[in-house]
């Protein structure tokens, strides 16, 4: 089997806010094509983590090395998903989630054939004429995800995403976001307190301490085959092995 190789090398990694410690000596890999989740209490920094991971907030301490560069949001493609509705409202689906390859200056027929693919993954093809309020919240964060991808970014981060969709629509948002990265397979970084979520989506899962913040453990998910079964034997039993970690913060 190849060696999985290395996208993000994330080393001692520490931000402070004053006198306040958020992120402590933080390390680990990021493989490409690998679908990451973090999780962690309320309040431990995976807002923080993610602005630092990308350089948009500069870090205190330690580095960030992508491709074997230090991450810069200006050279390397970063797509975020945040938890807050972003299309944006003059702008139809078709046009919001063109947004970014039209800002690079992609040829007409490059954007027509990527956004069109990408909006059938997602389940938006019938929706590509309306406007953002014409359609529900779990249909703007498809938006989203789809603008996010279409770009091809070297890392995809994903910040709470699904934190304000209701059980039914999250299940069915979680399973496009799973076929679209398995399309793509581009290199995602997926934040959530949602324990059951993490482990539906992702292939690993670092768990993260309360403030000042460590990685407490990486559990593996990945000989788990997607679409997932909430109540498969391994599914339950890596949910619970989830579950405990976070007991004991
Ligand atoms: N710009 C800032 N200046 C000072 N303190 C900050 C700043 N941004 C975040 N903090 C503090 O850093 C800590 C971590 O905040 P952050 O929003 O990253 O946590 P979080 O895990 O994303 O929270 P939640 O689970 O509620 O989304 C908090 O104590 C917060 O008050």
């Amino acid at each position: 089997m190849a060696a999985k190789k290395v996208k993000i090398q994330v080393r001692d990694l520490c931000k402070h806010f004053g006198d306040l410690v958020v992120l402590n000596d933080i390390n680990f890999d990021i493989y490409d094509s690998e679908f990451l989740c973090v999780v962690g209490p309320t309040g431990c920094g995976k807002t923080t983590f993610c602005n630092v991971v990308t350089r948009l907030m500069p870090i205190t301490k330690g580095s960030v090395i992508m491709d074997g560069e230090p991450v810069d949001f200006k050279k390397h493609n970063i797509s975020f998903v945040f938890q807050e509705p972003s299309c944006l409202p003059w702008r139809t689906v078709w046009d919001n989630v063109k947004i970014g390859l039209e800002i690079k200056g992609y040829p007409k027929s490059e954007i027509k054939e990527r956004v069109g693919n990408v909006l059938d993954l997602t389940g938006l093809t019938k929706f590509k004429d309306f406007f953002p309020n014409q359609i529900s919240a779990g249909m703007k964060q498809r938006v989203a995800i789809a603008r996010a991808f279409v770009t091809e970014p070297d890392m995809l981060l994903m910040d709470e995403p699904f934190g304000q969709l209701d059980t039914s629509t999250r299940f069915h948002i979680e399973n496009s976001l799973v076929r679209l990265w398995q399309k793509t397979k581009q290199t995602v970084i997926f934040v959530t307190h949602n324990l059951e979520e993490a482990v539906y989506l992702s292939e690993r899962i670092l768990v993260c301490t309360p403030k000042p913040t460590k990685i407490k453990e990486e559990v593996m998910v990945d000989h788990l085959d997607y679409p997932r079964d909430i109540t498969d034997r391994e599914f339950v039993k890596i949910r619970k092995q989830v579950t405990d970690l976070v007991r004991w913060w």
